[in-house]
């Protein structure tokens, strides 16, 4: 690997797409929106996909380069085009997400280089939809088992429409420190794993003890998230903004927590910035607003209170 600076390298790992909107579209996928969003909150995120050999395929890497992310573990693949995702709303608050099948990121191939990459990773971010196809499934629990005993693994499970299952979410939350997911991701878990999330708490125990999980945080849009770690809960609130689209947020959230803990942070003061930049991201259009200035702005306030 090419680390040509000493800033922690985040990996997300999983799918780069074109998320359409009407006759617009952005790039997207919750695992290179982590990785571009921990690239501008002073961490080297770097992008594990794999994209189509077509225009689509060219537009995504053009775009990386531009904003200074690598293009190294990109896979090109010559058989399925790049991923596309149409996206919907009925309310700004809650994109509907219609994710194209038979695509280049479910066919990602483990190989020596990402083995090489992984074991240099101070964190990992992956989530469900990528796992849908077994090439992918596979390759991705390659990548987390050739990463270092003290990597952060997170994952942030993100379901979407039918793309999960009972085996491959409790292989990944086996295979996770840290596990992220919003209110209606804790109800079909709870079905789907039969624990009840009448208390919170007690849901959150359940996959420490079980799966082995140091930290759970549950997201609650502009009410901000609750984390349980360290034998405690944490309630931190939110600051509601003015939502343009709510599309990478969670992705913003999880970038901005996963940069914090690196760093040292306290969960209190990693979730409270964490709040704060997934706010941002909903106050801005697509998933990959360029944020730079404004996030080390709100990183210094939080600090210095
Ligand atoms: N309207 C809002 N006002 C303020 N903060 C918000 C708002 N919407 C989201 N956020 C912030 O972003 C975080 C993540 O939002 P949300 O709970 O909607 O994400 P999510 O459902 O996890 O997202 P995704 O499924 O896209 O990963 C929230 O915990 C909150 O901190
Ligand atoms: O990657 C996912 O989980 C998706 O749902 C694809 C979305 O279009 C994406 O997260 C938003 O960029």
């Amino acid at each position: 690997m090419n680390n040509l600076t000493s800033l922690p390298l985040v990996i997300g790992l999983g799918e780069l797409l074109w998320d359409c909107f009407g006759d617009e579209r952005r790039p997207g996928g919750a695992p290179a929106n982590v990785a571009f969003q921990a690239n501008q909150l002073g961490c080297q995120g770097t992008v594990v996909t794999r994209v189509g050999q077509d225009e689509l395929g060219t537009e995504l890497l053009d775009f990386l380069k531009q904003q200074q992310l690598s293009t190294e573990y990109v896979q090109i693949d010559t058989t399925f085009p790049t991923g596309t995702v149409t996206v919907e709303f009925s309310d700004a608050n809650d994109p509907q997400y219609t994710i194209h099948e038979q695509v280049a990121w479910d066919h990602l191939e483990f190989n020596d280089k990402l083995a090489e990459l992984m074991k240099q990773a101070q964190a990992v971010c992956f989530g469900t939809l990528a796992q849908r196809e077994a090439d992918s499934r596979e390759s991705i629990h390659e990548c987390l088992a050739a990463t270092s005993s003290d990597c952060l693994v997170v994952y942030d499970i993100n379901l979407r429409q039918k793309y999960y299952d009972r085996d491959w979410i409790e292989r990944s939350l086996s295979a996770a420190k840290i596990v992220k997911l919003n209110q209606d991701e804790v109800q079909v878990l709870s079905e789907l794993l039969a624990i009840s999330a009448e208390d919170l708490q007690i849901f959150a125990q359940h996959l420490q003890q079980v799966y082995g999980v140091d930290a759970v945080c549950i997201t609650r849009g502009s009410e901000g998230c609750l984390i349980y770690a360290d034998n405690q809960q944490y309630e931190i609130p939110g600051s509601p903004v003015e939502v343009a689209d709510a599309v990478g947020a969670g992705d913003a959230f999880t970038a901005a927590l996963i940069s914090r803990r690196l760093l040292g942070w306290g969960w209190e003061q990693a979730a409270l910035f964490a709040n704060r930049v997934g706010g941002l991201v909903a106050s801005q259009a697509g998933a990959m607003p360029v944020l730079r200035v404004e996030f080390e702005r709100l990183s210094q306030e939080i600090q210095n209170t």
